[in-house]
């Protein structure tokens, strides 16, 4: 992914969330952003995503310009976004959530949409669970399953929002072992608490904190920052 940013702003009555002078990113594969409680990095990430409109600036993701983006559909059928809990329909079985948007948005025809969601829940190791309804499922396969609703349509782009703070570290593990294994499949940007995941998952950093970047580059580098600030940072998260 490429994403080009300048003077990037966002406020939140009044407050401001995000104010980004500038940032140049290319071809990375799998971004990490970090930083402290409040930071902006949620901010930051629902503006990639369109989810939230930016006041002013320009942000350009894989050169598309997201700020006073005039017809946003055809660039949300690139993303796929992945949030903390609440991803799926709760009405629907694992399979039906999987397949809803490859029939009613993609017309695919249902018994093609059947047998490539079950080659993905057979991927993520839940295909067993296909028929159940969502409060049937644990945690950590109900974010499994968000996973693959969120990439099944070919997004080029997913962006994960803290996908394993609501779950016990057990469950939080199989989640992060599926990212892994999924990132074959397509470029990532993902908001984390969880720095050693990010460690092995990620090839590049942001460290976002009171709305401003304040250091990237790749991600071997966040552990052995010359900046006390994000020693301080990285040693607390990783209990040094
Ligand atoms: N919808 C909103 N309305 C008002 N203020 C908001 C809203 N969303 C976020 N903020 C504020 O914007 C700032 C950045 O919040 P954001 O959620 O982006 O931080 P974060 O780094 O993701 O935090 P955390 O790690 O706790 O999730 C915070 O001061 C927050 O209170």
């Amino acid at each position: 992914m490429n994403i080009e940013i300048q003077n990037l702003i966002k406020t939140y009555e009044k407050e401001s969330a995000i104010h980004i002078d500038t940032l140049d990113l290319k071809d990375i594969h799998t971004l990490a952003i970090v930083g402290p409680s409040g930071g902006g990095k949620s901010t930051l990430l629902k503006l990639l995503g369109t989810i939230e409109i930016a006041d002013s600036g320009s942000l350009k993701v894989n050169g598309i310009e997201i700020v006073g983006l005039k017809d946003p559909k055809s660039y949300l059928h690139e993303i796929g976004f992945v949030f903390q809990h609440d991803n799926l329909f709760p009405n629907l079985t694992v399979l039906q959530n999987v397949t809803i948007h490859l029939i009613y948005t993609y017309q695919m025809d249902e018994k093609e949409a059947t047998t490539l969601a079950e080659k993905w829940l057979n991927k993520v190791g839940i295909l067993e669970h296909k028929d159940k309804k969502v409060h049937q499922l644990s945690g950590g396969q109900a974010q499994r399953a968000a996973i693959v609703r969120a990439l099944i349509t070919g997004a080029k782009l997913l962006m994960l929002d803290e996908p394993t703070s609501a779950l016990d570290p057990e469950l939080a593990y199989e989640v992060m072992m599926t990212l892994m294994h999924m990132k074959e499949e397509t470029d990532m940007i993902i908001v984390t608490h969880e720095l050693n995941f990010a460690r092995r998952f990620a090839d590049y950093y942001l460290f976002v904190e009171e709305g401003k970047i304040l250091a990237h580059g790749p991600i071997e580098q966040l552990f052995a920052h010359e900046n006390s600030r994000i020693q301080e940072f990285v040693n607390k998260i990783t209990f040094k």
